[in-house]
Formats: C-alpha cells, sequence, structure tokens
C-alpha cells in the first residue's frame, strides 16, 4: 500500500511554465492597466499551468466532505458532542448543511464520504469508505495506525480518480469530525515546532478555561507519541485524523490529475500541509480559498505559501468557503477567454 503512494507521489508533474508565461503575457494583452485584477490573475496563470490550457472551463466541479470521528473527544475539547458527526452527515446528504447551500450557490456537486465515522450509517447518496469507526484517543495512543492512514489517503484519491473519470475538473477539500480542530493543531505543532498556544484555537467555540486544556491536551498528544517530524506519514497517524488523510488523498489526486484543489479552512489546509510534505510539488495545485478566524489558520497558510483569497470572518470548515472560491476561479478563467485584447478592441495600449 505504501508503494501505491509512492507512485502516486511520482506521477505528480510541476506546473507547466511555459503555460503560465503564456497566460502572464495574454493577460497583459487584455484591455486593462497590467496587474490591475489582482489575485484573479495569479490564479488565472496558476490554472494554465496546472491544466495546460489558457482558459479552462469547470463545468463539473465538486466539494468532497470527508467525515470522520475522533477518540481525543473523550478528553473535552470541542463545543460540541461526537454525536454531531454522524447528524451532520445526514444533514449533508438532505442537503441542509452550510456546505450544500454554498455548492448549490456554486453550481458544484457535494461529495459526502464515510472515511472513519462512529455510527453505522446509511444513506443511498453516501460514500460508505469507513476505514475505522473513528481514530483512537491521540492523549493515550496513536490516533491510528501508518496502515490505516495510508488506506485513508487512497480513498480520496480514488474518489477523486472516479470524478476525473466523469469529467469533473476542478474539487474543493470539506470536512466533518467533532474534535478535528485538535488534531489539525497537533499536526501544525508537530510539522512547524509551533507551541499549543500558537496552533490551538477554539473550534467550534470553547471558552478561555477550556482553551487552555486544549492546547494541554495538544501538548500531551505529541509528548505521549513522539512523531517524526520528517516523516508526514508518521505524524498523519499518530496526531491526525481519518477525514484529515483523506483529504491528503483529495488533494495528491487532484494534482495527479492535474486539476485545481481549492482548500478550505483549518483542518484542510492541515491536509494540505501533509500533502505538501510528501510532495511540495502538490502545493502547486492548490488554491487558498479563505482566511478561516480559527487560531493558526494564518501560520499554516504562511507554510505553504498560499494566499487567501476571501476574508469573511468565518470559521465552519466543510468546504463551505472552498466552494465559494470555485466561482472565482471561474471567474479567473472567464476573463482568460471573454476579456477583449487591446489589438481587439482599438485601445491605445499604455508604456
Ligand atoms: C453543528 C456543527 C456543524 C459543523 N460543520 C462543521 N463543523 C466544524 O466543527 C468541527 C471542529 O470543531 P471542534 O474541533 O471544536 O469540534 C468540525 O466538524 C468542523 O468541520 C461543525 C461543527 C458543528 C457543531
Ligand atoms: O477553519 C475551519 O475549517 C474551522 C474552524 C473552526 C471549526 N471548524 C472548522
Amino acid at each position: 500500500m505504501k508503494e501505491q503512494l509512492k507512485q502516486l507521489i511520482d506521477h505528480i508533474q510541476p506546473l507547466d511554465g511555459q503555460k503560465v508565461e503564456e497566460a502572464l503575457q495574454h493577460l497583459d494583452q487584455l484591455t486593462k492597466p497590467p496587474g490591475s485584477l489582482g489575485k484573479l490573475e495569479q490564479i488565472a496563470a496558476q490554472v494554465a499551468g496546472m491544466t495546460g490550457e489558457l482558459a479552462p472551463s469547470f463545468e463539473k466541479k465538486a466539494v468532497i466532505v470527508m467525515a470522520a470521528d475522533h477518540g481525543v473527544c473523550e478528553e473535552g475539547i470541542s463545543a460540541f458532542p461526537a454525536e454531531v458527526t454522524p447528524q451532520m452527515v445526514l444533514n449533508f446528504l438532505h442537503g441542509g448543511a452550510a456546505v450544500n447551500v454554498l455548492a448549490r450557490h456554486a453550481g458544484a456537486e457535494v461529495v459526502c464520504v464515510d472515511i472513519g465515522v462512529n455510527a453505522e450509517l446509511e444513506h443511498p447518496n453516501l460514500v460508505s469508505r469507513n476505514v475505522r469507526k473513528g481514530t483512537a484517543n491521540m492523549a493515550k495512543g496513536p490516533a491510528m495506525t501508518e496502515e490505516e492512514a495510508i488506506q485513508a489517503i487512497l480513498v480520496g484519491v480514488e474518489i477523486v480518480d472516479q470524478h476525473v473519470a466523469q469529467g469533473y475538473r476542478m474539487f474543493a477539500t470539506g470536512e466533518m469530525g467533532i474534535g478535528n480542530t485538535t488534531a489539525s493543531s497537533a499536526l501544525l505543532s508537530v510539522l512547524t515546532g509551533m507551541n499549543s498556544e500558537q496552533t490551538v484555537g477554539r473550534g467550534t467555540g470553547i471558552d478561555d478555561e477550556r482553551l487552555v486544556h486544549k492546547q494541554t491536551v495538544v501538548r500531551k498528544a505529541i509528548q505521549v507519541n513522539a512523531p517524526n517530524a520528517k516523516d508526514p506519514l508518521d505524524v498523519l497517524a499518530k496526531v491526525g485524523g481519518l477525514e484529515i488523510a483523506g483529504l491528503v488523498g483529495v488533494i495528491l489526486g487532484a494534482a495527479k490529475h492535474q486539476c485545481p484543489v481549492v482548500i478550505d479552512g483549518f483542518i484542510s489546509s492541515a491536509a494540505a500541509l501533509i500533502a505538501s510534505r510528501l510532495t511540495p510539488l502538490a502545493t502547486g495545485y492548490m488554491i487558498g480559498s479563505h482566511l478561516s478566524q480559527e487560531q493558526g489558520h494564518e501560520l499554516l497558510l504562511d507554510e505553504m505559501g498560499l494566499t487567501p483569497v476571501l476574508q469573511l470572518d468565518m470559521r465552519l470548515g466543510e468546504g463551505t468557503g472552498a466552494v465559494l472560491t470555485f466561482s472565482l476561479v471561474e471567474a479567473a478563467t472567464k476573463i482568460m477567454r471573454e476579456m477583449a485584447t487591446f489589438a481587439s478592441a482599438g485601445i491605445s495600449a499604455g508604456e
């Protein structure tokens, strides 16, 4: 299984530098002062480099919402009980969650995956790929084995493979898992060496007292498991989560197929950091979406050099910020396709 992951990583290509250059030259010929469309221009050039097309269209796009439970919930680190994870999965399947609304707004599909929920879930639209019924409590031992982490990564890759085969060309990362900001903070701490006061935030909205406790739990999990910071799989298995592993797979899968993958908030960015440590080439296919209110998100984005395009004071996850960003990626490619050039419009170019 590790061999399969290695092969996948070897398949990921760098962005096509020539296409990026061509896109930048085209943008400078459009009827606007050079660079005046700001981040939209950067996105247009990056997407051209990913796809090898100057103005790709993304009629079919999907947010992959990976759901899983966390044994560390028994330490009391969330404002909500663990049962909310399966309850929210049903909400996704009934179309009533925030991500459903915003995905409809963006014209995107929501793909809901049970990759590690601690409940028996059945629904015709649920992608049932449960690797185990939630992680173990990382404050007492490893959250999962390395084999389980790899298995979950490969589930993410396979789901992207299947969607690419059906014509999907752009993906967003989404997740649901009560307790998953604790795992994400632990990942960030181990991979960057930052202490838990810097990496731990309020998640679903814990008070000051619980925040201090959550910092202690993260410190304890790192102490108990002693993950090897130079080995992203070891870190993911010991202090990560099944949905985070699944999203690592979604990101690597998108990169393999040269598709843009829009990264949501704090938890998705923790998955992105693991993916970028497995292969820095994956980072080229990531588009930052929004800056979450969750403490540590900016540190995570900086670590990967990702720039968020939205700042909406959101702190929800599910893929909500990422699906909103789909429209901006599509706007950027429409600029490439539809805007007149100085020559075609008979407008005088500047200096
Ligand atoms: C009703 C509800 C819907 C959510 N949708 C996403 N999250 C978000 O909150 C959780 C992480 O926060 P913590 O680590 O503090 O538990 C994740 O499930 C995340 O996706 C939700 C949380 C709740 C309560
Ligand atoms: O940024 C996120 O993804 C986030 C923040 C808080 C709680 N859940 C998710």
